[in-house]
Protein backbone atom coordinates (compact mmCIF):
# COMPACT_ATOMS: atom_id res chain seq x y z
CA UNK A 1 0.00 0.00 0.00
CA UNK A 2 1.21 3.78 -0.78
CA UNK A 3 -0.04 6.66 0.32
CA UNK A 4 0.35 9.52 -1.73
CA UNK A 5 -0.26 13.22 -1.38
CA UNK A 6 -0.96 14.69 -4.62
CA UNK A 7 -1.50 18.98 -5.64
CA UNK A 8 -3.36 19.35 -8.70
CA UNK A 9 -4.93 22.02 -10.35
CA UNK A 10 -7.74 20.45 -11.30
CA UNK A 11 -10.04 18.16 -8.66
CA UNK A 12 -8.83 14.17 -8.64
CA UNK A 13 -11.28 11.43 -8.91
CA UNK A 14 -9.59 8.53 -8.76
CA UNK A 15 -11.03 4.43 -9.02
CA UNK A 16 -8.67 2.76 -7.39
CA UNK A 17 -8.27 4.89 -4.67
CA UNK A 18 -9.55 6.15 -1.50
CA UNK A 19 -9.08 9.73 -0.68
CA UNK A 20 -9.84 12.72 1.52
CA UNK A 21 -11.96 15.74 1.24
CA UNK A 22 -10.29 18.57 -0.85
CA UNK A 23 -8.73 21.31 0.71
CA UNK A 24 -7.63 24.57 -1.06
CA UNK A 25 -4.17 26.43 -0.95
CA UNK A 26 -3.43 29.44 -3.40
CA UNK A 27 -5.77 27.61 -6.02
CA UNK A 28 -4.36 23.97 -5.42
CA UNK A 29 -6.05 20.70 -4.39
CA UNK A 30 -4.98 18.96 -1.86
CA UNK A 31 -5.86 14.89 -1.22
CA UNK A 32 -4.59 12.35 0.25
CA UNK A 33 -4.71 9.48 -1.67
CA UNK A 34 -4.48 5.38 -0.29
CA UNK A 35 -3.18 2.95 -2.89
CA UNK A 36 -3.86 -0.76 -2.50
CA UNK A 37 -0.82 -1.60 -4.85
CA UNK A 38 2.29 -1.82 -3.85
CA UNK A 39 3.57 -1.00 -7.60
CA UNK A 40 3.91 2.49 -9.03
CA UNK A 41 1.10 4.79 -9.77
CA UNK A 42 1.02 7.41 -12.10
CA UNK A 43 -1.76 9.60 -12.71
CA UNK A 44 -1.81 12.39 -15.73
CA UNK A 45 -4.76 14.70 -16.30
CA UNK A 46 -4.72 18.22 -16.57
CA UNK A 47 -1.51 19.90 -15.35
CA UNK A 48 -1.32 17.50 -12.10
CA UNK A 49 0.92 13.85 -12.20
CA UNK A 50 1.24 11.66 -9.21
CA UNK A 51 3.87 9.09 -8.55
CA UNK A 52 4.37 7.43 -5.80
CA UNK A 53 5.38 3.81 -4.71
CA UNK A 54 6.11 2.24 -1.21
CA UNK A 55 9.30 0.57 -0.30
CA UNK A 56 12.07 3.13 -2.79
CA UNK A 57 14.68 5.04 -1.31
CA UNK A 58 13.47 8.19 0.17
CA UNK A 59 15.07 11.71 -1.15
CA UNK A 60 17.55 13.24 0.83
CA UNK A 61 17.04 16.57 1.46
CA UNK A 62 19.69 19.58 2.71
CA UNK A 63 18.36 23.38 3.99
CA UNK A 64 20.36 26.16 2.87
CA UNK A 65 19.70 29.26 4.39
CA UNK A 66 20.51 32.58 3.72
CA UNK A 67 19.72 36.45 3.23
CA UNK A 68 19.46 37.42 -0.43
CA UNK A 69 22.70 38.17 -2.02
CA UNK A 70 24.56 36.64 0.44
CA UNK A 71 26.02 33.76 -2.52
CA UNK A 72 23.15 31.24 -2.39
CA UNK A 73 23.37 30.43 -5.95
CA UNK A 74 27.14 30.40 -5.92
CA UNK A 75 27.01 27.97 -3.52
CA UNK A 76 24.41 25.50 -5.06
CA UNK A 77 26.40 26.25 -8.62
CA UNK A 78 28.96 24.33 -6.96
CA UNK A 79 27.15 21.82 -5.02
CA UNK A 80 25.56 20.91 -8.25
CA UNK A 81 28.86 20.51 -9.67
CA UNK A 82 30.16 18.00 -7.26
CA UNK A 83 27.86 15.89 -8.53
CA UNK A 84 28.31 16.35 -12.46
CA UNK A 85 25.75 17.37 -14.56
CA UNK A 86 24.55 20.57 -15.19
CA UNK A 87 21.67 22.44 -13.45
CA UNK A 88 18.78 23.90 -15.27
CA UNK A 89 15.21 25.17 -15.24
CA UNK A 90 12.59 22.21 -15.77
CA UNK A 91 12.16 21.87 -19.34
CA UNK A 92 9.70 23.41 -21.59
CA UNK A 93 8.29 25.31 -18.40
CA UNK A 94 8.04 28.50 -17.01
CA UNK A 95 11.45 30.64 -18.19
CA UNK A 96 11.06 32.58 -15.06
CA UNK A 97 11.03 29.11 -12.36
CA UNK A 98 13.51 29.51 -10.01
CA UNK A 99 13.81 25.68 -9.40
CA UNK A 100 17.35 24.07 -10.81
CA UNK A 101 17.60 20.18 -12.02
CA UNK A 102 20.28 18.45 -12.62
CA UNK A 103 20.64 14.00 -12.73
CA UNK A 104 21.46 13.95 -9.11
CA UNK A 105 19.66 17.34 -7.40
CA UNK A 106 16.44 19.70 -7.68
CA UNK A 107 17.21 23.04 -6.14
CA UNK A 108 13.81 24.71 -5.21
CA UNK A 109 13.49 27.72 -4.09
CA UNK A 110 11.68 28.67 -1.32
CA UNK A 111 10.52 32.33 -2.42
CA UNK A 112 8.15 29.87 -4.55
CA UNK A 113 6.14 29.73 -0.81
CA UNK A 114 5.67 33.48 -1.02
CA UNK A 115 1.98 33.40 -0.09
CA UNK A 116 2.05 37.45 -0.92
CA UNK A 117 2.96 38.92 -3.80
CA UNK A 118 4.80 42.04 -3.87
CA UNK A 119 1.71 44.32 -3.88
CA UNK A 120 -0.02 42.12 -1.31
CA UNK A 121 3.25 42.51 0.73
CA UNK A 122 3.34 46.59 0.30
CA UNK A 123 -0.16 46.47 1.08
CA UNK A 124 -0.03 44.58 4.56
CA UNK A 125 3.22 46.34 5.11
CA UNK A 126 5.20 42.82 5.74
CA UNK A 127 8.32 42.12 4.36
CA UNK A 128 8.95 38.91 2.67
CA UNK A 129 11.57 38.03 5.22
CA UNK A 130 8.04 38.34 7.85
CA UNK A 131 6.86 34.52 8.02
CA UNK A 132 3.04 36.51 7.44
CA UNK A 133 4.31 36.50 3.93
CA UNK A 134 4.86 32.61 3.31
CA UNK A 135 2.82 29.26 3.58
CA UNK A 136 4.53 27.36 5.56
CA UNK A 137 1.81 24.79 5.72
CA UNK A 138 2.33 24.51 2.17
CA UNK A 139 6.32 24.23 1.93
CA UNK A 140 5.84 21.37 4.91
CA UNK A 141 3.57 19.42 3.22
CA UNK A 142 5.46 19.34 -0.45
CA UNK A 143 8.95 19.23 0.98
CA UNK A 144 7.49 16.09 3.02
CA UNK A 145 6.03 14.47 0.10
CA UNK A 146 8.79 14.91 -2.20
CA UNK A 147 11.22 13.65 1.00
CA UNK A 148 8.28 10.55 0.62
CA UNK A 149 9.29 9.97 -3.25
CA UNK A 150 5.59 11.86 -4.25
CA UNK A 151 5.32 14.40 -6.78
CA UNK A 152 4.29 18.00 -6.12
CA UNK A 153 2.60 21.04 -8.13
CA UNK A 154 5.39 23.92 -6.30
CA UNK A 155 3.89 27.30 -6.73
CA UNK A 156 6.51 30.09 -8.93
CA UNK A 157 7.04 33.25 -7.04
CA UNK A 158 7.94 35.38 -10.34
CA UNK A 159 11.07 37.57 -9.58
CA UNK A 160 10.31 39.52 -12.55
CA UNK A 161 6.81 40.32 -11.92
CA UNK A 162 6.46 40.22 -8.64
CA UNK A 163 3.20 37.92 -9.03
CA UNK A 164 2.60 34.29 -8.02
CA UNK A 165 2.41 32.11 -11.53
CA UNK A 166 0.95 28.71 -11.64
CA UNK A 167 2.56 26.06 -10.27
CA UNK A 168 5.16 23.41 -11.72
CA UNK A 169 5.50 19.85 -11.22
CA UNK A 170 8.41 18.81 -9.30
CA UNK A 171 9.30 15.16 -9.53
CA UNK A 172 10.93 13.50 -6.42
CA UNK A 173 14.58 13.88 -6.95
CA UNK A 174 17.64 11.99 -5.24
CA UNK A 175 18.61 15.12 -3.47
CA UNK A 176 16.37 17.77 -2.80
CA UNK A 177 18.07 21.03 -1.72
CA UNK A 178 15.98 23.74 -0.09
CA UNK A 179 17.50 26.99 -0.20
CA UNK A 180 16.04 30.73 0.33
CA UNK A 181 14.85 32.63 3.69
CA UNK A 182 13.35 29.52 5.96
CA UNK A 183 14.64 26.31 5.31
CA UNK A 184 14.99 25.84 9.25
CA UNK A 185 12.46 28.06 10.39
CA UNK A 186 9.51 25.92 10.90
CA UNK A 187 10.16 22.95 13.37
CA UNK A 188 8.32 20.82 10.98
CA UNK A 189 9.98 21.55 7.78
CA UNK A 190 13.22 21.46 9.66
CA UNK A 191 12.55 17.96 11.04
CA UNK A 192 12.69 16.74 7.44
CA UNK A 193 16.18 18.23 7.04
CA UNK A 194 18.62 15.82 6.65
CA UNK A 195 21.86 18.35 6.87
CA UNK A 196 21.33 21.71 6.81
CA UNK A 197 23.34 24.88 6.11
CA UNK A 198 23.37 28.69 6.75
CA UNK A 199 25.61 31.53 5.01
CA UNK A 200 26.37 34.29 8.21
CA UNK A 201 27.45 36.73 5.91
CA UNK A 202 28.34 39.51 8.05
CA UNK A 203 26.73 43.26 7.83
CA UNK A 204 29.60 45.06 6.48
CA UNK A 205 30.69 42.39 3.71
CA UNK A 206 27.20 41.70 2.55
CA UNK A 207 27.05 45.77 1.84
CA UNK A 208 30.05 45.37 -0.08
CA UNK A 209 28.60 42.37 -2.10
CA UNK A 210 25.33 44.01 -2.74
CA UNK A 211 26.58 47.60 -3.74
CA UNK A 212 29.06 45.53 -6.24
CA UNK A 213 25.87 43.57 -7.61
CA UNK A 214 23.11 45.93 -7.28
CA UNK A 215 25.08 49.19 -7.95
CA UNK A 216 27.68 47.78 -11.05
CA UNK A 217 24.84 45.15 -12.41
CA UNK A 218 21.50 46.65 -11.27
CA UNK A 219 21.99 49.94 -11.36
CA UNK A 220 20.90 50.79 -7.94
CA UNK A 221 21.78 54.43 -6.14
CA UNK A 222 24.20 53.70 -2.82
CA UNK A 223 21.32 55.40 -0.66
CA UNK A 224 18.63 52.69 -2.29
CA UNK A 225 21.29 50.14 -1.71
CA UNK A 226 21.65 51.25 1.85
CA UNK A 227 17.64 51.72 2.19
CA UNK A 228 16.78 48.27 1.05
CA UNK A 229 19.24 47.11 3.96
CA UNK A 230 17.73 48.57 6.79
CA UNK A 231 14.42 48.33 5.78
CA UNK A 232 14.56 44.55 6.08
CA UNK A 233 17.13 44.81 9.19
CA UNK A 234 14.40 44.20 12.16
CA UNK A 235 12.77 41.14 9.75
CA UNK A 236 15.63 39.43 9.37
CA UNK A 237 17.24 39.58 12.79
CA UNK A 238 13.78 37.92 13.98
CA UNK A 239 13.34 35.57 11.84
CA UNK A 240 16.78 34.98 9.73
CA UNK A 241 19.54 35.45 11.61
CA UNK A 242 18.23 32.87 14.60
CA UNK A 243 18.06 30.04 12.02
CA UNK A 244 21.91 29.49 12.33
CA UNK A 245 21.74 27.79 15.89
CA UNK A 246 19.87 24.67 13.78
CA UNK A 247 22.49 24.70 11.33
CA UNK A 248 24.87 21.11 10.87
CA UNK A 249 27.13 23.65 9.26
CA UNK A 250 28.00 27.36 9.33
CA UNK A 251 29.72 29.36 6.17
CA UNK A 252 30.45 32.66 8.58
CA UNK A 253 32.15 35.37 6.79
CA UNK A 254 33.66 38.12 8.03
CA UNK A 255 35.85 41.27 7.28
CA UNK A 256 39.30 40.51 7.66
CA UNK A 257 41.95 40.85 10.82
CA UNK A 258 44.98 40.75 8.44
CA UNK A 259 44.12 44.23 7.68
CA UNK A 260 43.79 46.67 10.44
CA UNK A 261 40.59 49.01 10.35
CA UNK A 262 39.90 47.12 7.44
CA UNK A 263 36.47 48.41 5.42
CA UNK A 264 36.74 48.05 2.19
CA UNK A 265 35.10 44.16 2.59
CA UNK A 266 37.34 42.90 -0.10
CA UNK A 267 39.75 40.33 2.06
CA UNK A 268 37.23 38.17 4.06
CA UNK A 269 38.13 36.12 6.99
CA UNK A 270 35.70 33.35 6.59
CA UNK A 271 34.92 30.19 9.08
CA UNK A 272 33.66 26.93 8.84
CA UNK A 273 31.29 26.21 12.20
CA UNK A 274 30.97 22.14 11.76
CA UNK A 275 28.53 20.69 14.40
CA UNK A 276 29.74 17.45 16.18
CA UNK A 277 27.80 14.59 16.61
CA UNK A 278 25.89 15.19 13.80
CA UNK A 279 25.03 11.61 11.60
CA UNK A 280 26.84 11.11 8.68
CA UNK A 281 28.86 14.04 8.88
CA UNK A 282 32.49 13.92 10.55
CA UNK A 283 33.57 17.76 10.33
CA UNK A 284 36.81 18.47 8.52
CA UNK A 285 40.02 19.02 10.18
CA UNK A 286 43.78 20.57 9.56
CA UNK A 287 47.04 18.35 10.44
CA UNK A 288 45.28 16.76 13.81
CA UNK A 289 41.95 16.37 14.97
CA UNK A 290 40.76 17.90 18.11
CA UNK A 291 43.38 20.12 18.32
CA UNK A 292 44.10 24.07 18.44
CA UNK A 293 46.20 24.94 15.09
CA UNK A 294 46.64 28.52 14.08
CA UNK A 295 49.06 27.97 10.59
CA UNK A 296 50.52 30.61 7.95
CA UNK A 297 50.94 28.49 5.22
CA UNK A 298 53.10 31.05 3.03
CA UNK A 299 56.50 30.11 1.56
CA UNK A 300 57.91 27.90 -0.55
CA UNK A 301 55.25 26.18 -1.85
CA UNK A 302 52.23 28.74 -1.29
CA UNK A 303 52.63 31.97 -2.91
CA UNK A 304 51.24 34.57 -1.01
CA UNK A 305 51.53 38.67 -1.24
CA UNK A 306 49.87 41.15 0.94
CA UNK A 307 48.47 40.49 3.53
CA UNK A 308 49.05 36.57 2.99
CA UNK A 309 46.90 33.82 4.47
CA UNK A 310 46.37 32.39 8.10
CA UNK A 311 44.53 29.45 9.09
CA UNK A 312 43.06 28.41 12.07
CA UNK A 313 41.52 24.87 13.31
CA UNK A 314 39.96 24.30 16.26
CA UNK A 315 36.75 22.91 19.13
CA UNK A 316 35.02 25.41 20.05
CA UNK A 317 30.97 25.89 21.13
CA UNK A 318 27.98 27.55 19.32
CA UNK A 319 24.66 28.12 20.83
CA UNK A 320 25.49 25.63 22.90
CA UNK A 321 26.74 22.93 20.51
CA UNK A 322 30.12 21.17 20.14
CA UNK A 323 31.76 22.65 17.08
CA UNK A 324 34.96 22.54 15.22
CA UNK A 325 35.95 25.29 13.50
CA UNK A 326 38.21 25.69 10.08
CA UNK A 327 39.11 29.59 9.52
CA UNK A 328 40.83 30.84 6.68
CA UNK A 329 41.86 34.98 6.73
CA UNK A 330 43.28 36.23 3.34
CA UNK A 331 43.00 35.29 -0.34
CA UNK A 332 44.84 32.48 -2.31
CA UNK A 333 47.13 34.21 -5.17
CA UNK A 334 47.84 30.64 -7.21
CA UNK A 335 44.75 28.60 -6.89
CA UNK A 336 46.60 25.69 -8.58
CA UNK A 337 48.73 25.94 -5.33
CA UNK A 338 45.45 25.11 -3.26
CA UNK A 339 46.68 21.84 -3.62
CA UNK A 340 49.28 22.34 -0.52
CA UNK A 341 46.77 23.32 1.74
CA UNK A 342 44.29 20.59 0.73
CA UNK A 343 47.13 18.13 1.29
CA UNK A 344 47.04 19.31 4.81
CA UNK A 345 42.98 18.67 5.32
CA UNK A 346 41.73 15.59 6.31
CA UNK A 347 38.01 14.68 6.36
CA UNK A 348 37.09 16.55 3.62
CA UNK A 349 35.54 13.89 1.57
CA UNK A 350 37.16 13.79 -1.94
CA UNK A 351 37.32 10.53 -4.29
CA UNK A 352 41.24 11.86 -5.65
CA UNK A 353 43.90 13.16 -4.46
CA UNK A 354 43.05 16.64 -5.24
CA UNK A 355 39.43 16.71 -6.32
CA UNK A 356 38.45 20.21 -4.27
CA UNK A 357 41.70 22.12 -5.92
CA UNK A 358 40.04 20.29 -8.95
CA UNK A 359 36.60 21.86 -8.38
CA UNK A 360 38.06 25.15 -7.76
CA UNK A 361 40.31 25.64 -10.53
CA UNK A 362 37.02 24.11 -12.62
CA UNK A 363 35.01 27.25 -11.64
CA UNK A 364 38.28 29.63 -10.83
CA UNK A 365 35.80 32.70 -12.54
CA UNK A 366 32.58 32.07 -9.38
CA UNK A 367 32.41 34.96 -6.84
CA UNK A 368 34.76 33.60 -3.71
CA UNK A 369 36.91 31.74 -5.81
CA UNK A 370 40.48 33.34 -4.42
CA UNK A 371 39.15 32.83 -0.51
CA UNK A 372 37.47 30.85 2.30
CA UNK A 373 34.01 31.15 0.82
CA UNK A 374 34.63 29.27 -2.29
CA UNK A 375 37.10 26.80 -0.60
CA UNK A 376 34.59 26.02 2.29
CA UNK A 377 31.67 25.75 -0.41
CA UNK A 378 33.43 23.84 -2.44
CA UNK A 379 34.26 20.96 1.26
CA UNK A 380 30.68 21.36 1.94
CA UNK A 381 29.61 20.22 -1.55
CA UNK A 382 31.67 17.41 -1.15
CA UNK A 383 30.36 16.35 2.67
CA UNK A 384 27.22 16.71 1.08
CA UNK A 385 27.70 14.07 -1.44
CA UNK A 386 29.75 11.86 0.95
CA UNK A 387 26.21 12.43 3.60
CA UNK A 388 24.03 11.29 0.61
CA UNK A 389 26.21 8.41 -0.05
CA UNK A 390 26.44 7.01 3.45
CA UNK A 391 22.64 7.29 3.39
CA UNK A 392 22.35 5.69 0.78
CA UNK A 393 24.49 2.65 1.89
CA UNK A 394 22.53 2.34 4.61
CA UNK A 395 19.20 1.88 3.42
CA UNK A 396 20.79 -0.50 0.79
CA UNK A 397 22.57 -2.60 3.56
CA UNK A 398 19.18 -2.21 5.97
CA UNK A 399 17.32 -4.94 4.21
CA UNK A 400 20.61 -7.14 4.01
CA UNK A 401 20.95 -6.79 7.68
CA UNK A 402 17.71 -7.71 8.47
CA UNK A 403 17.56 -11.46 6.27
CA UNK A 404 20.52 -11.96 8.33
CA UNK A 405 18.96 -11.47 11.63
N1 LIG B 1 31.95 34.46 -2.14
C1 LIG B 1 31.72 35.66 -2.67
N2 LIG B 1 32.67 36.57 -2.75
C2 LIG B 1 32.43 37.80 -3.28
N3 LIG B 1 31.21 38.18 -3.72
C3 LIG B 1 30.22 37.29 -3.65
C4 LIG B 1 30.41 35.98 -3.13
N4 LIG B 1 29.24 35.31 -3.19
C5 LIG B 1 28.36 36.15 -3.70
N5 LIG B 1 28.94 37.35 -3.98
C6 LIG B 1 28.30 38.55 -4.52
O1 LIG B 1 26.95 38.52 -4.13
C7 LIG B 1 26.11 38.51 -5.29
C8 LIG B 1 24.94 37.57 -5.02
O2 LIG B 1 25.38 36.23 -5.05
P1 LIG B 1 24.34 35.07 -5.32
O3 LIG B 1 23.54 35.39 -6.54
O4 LIG B 1 25.09 33.78 -5.29
O5 LIG B 1 23.45 35.24 -4.01
P2 LIG B 1 21.96 34.77 -3.68
O6 LIG B 1 21.92 34.56 -2.21
O7 LIG B 1 21.58 33.61 -4.51
O8 LIG B 1 21.16 36.05 -4.11
P3 LIG B 1 19.55 36.23 -4.34
O9 LIG B 1 18.86 35.50 -3.26
O10 LIG B 1 19.38 37.72 -4.25
O11 LIG B 1 19.30 35.69 -5.72
C9 LIG B 1 27.00 38.09 -6.46
O12 LIG B 1 26.63 38.68 -7.66
C10 LIG B 1 28.35 38.61 -6.03
O13 LIG B 1 28.46 39.95 -6.39
O1 LIG C 1 14.36 38.26 0.10
C1 LIG C 1 14.10 37.83 -0.99
C2 LIG C 1 14.51 36.42 -1.28
O2 LIG C 1 15.20 36.29 -2.48
C3 LIG C 1 13.31 38.62 -1.95
O3 LIG C 1 13.40 39.96 -1.58
C4 LIG C 1 11.85 38.17 -1.91
O4 LIG C 1 11.74 36.89 -2.45
C5 LIG C 1 10.97 39.14 -2.68
O5 LIG C 1 11.38 39.19 -4.01
P1 LIG C 1 11.21 40.49 -4.88
O6 LIG C 1 12.08 41.52 -4.22
O7 LIG C 1 11.71 40.05 -6.25
O8 LIG C 1 9.76 40.83 -4.87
Amino acid sequence: MAICTVYTTHSLKSTSSVSTPTKTHLGFHQRQVIFYSTSKKTDRRGSSEISCSAGEAKTVVIGLAADSGCGKSTFMRRLTSVFGGAAEPPKGGNPDSNTLISDTTTVICLDDYHSLDRTGRKKNGVTALDPRANNFDLMYEQVKSLKDGIAVEKPIYNHVSGLLDPPELIQPPKILVIEGLHPMFDPRVRDLLDFSIYLDISDEVKFAWKIQRDMAERGHSLESIKASIEARKPDFDAYIDPQKQYADAVIEVLPTQLIPDDNEGKVLRVRLIMKEGVKYFSPVYLFDEGSTISWIPCGRKLTCSYPGIKFFYGPDAYFGNEVSVLEMDGPFDRLDELIYVESHLSNISTKFYGEVTQQMLKHADFPGSNNGTGLFQTITGLKIRDLYEQIVASKTSAPLEATKA
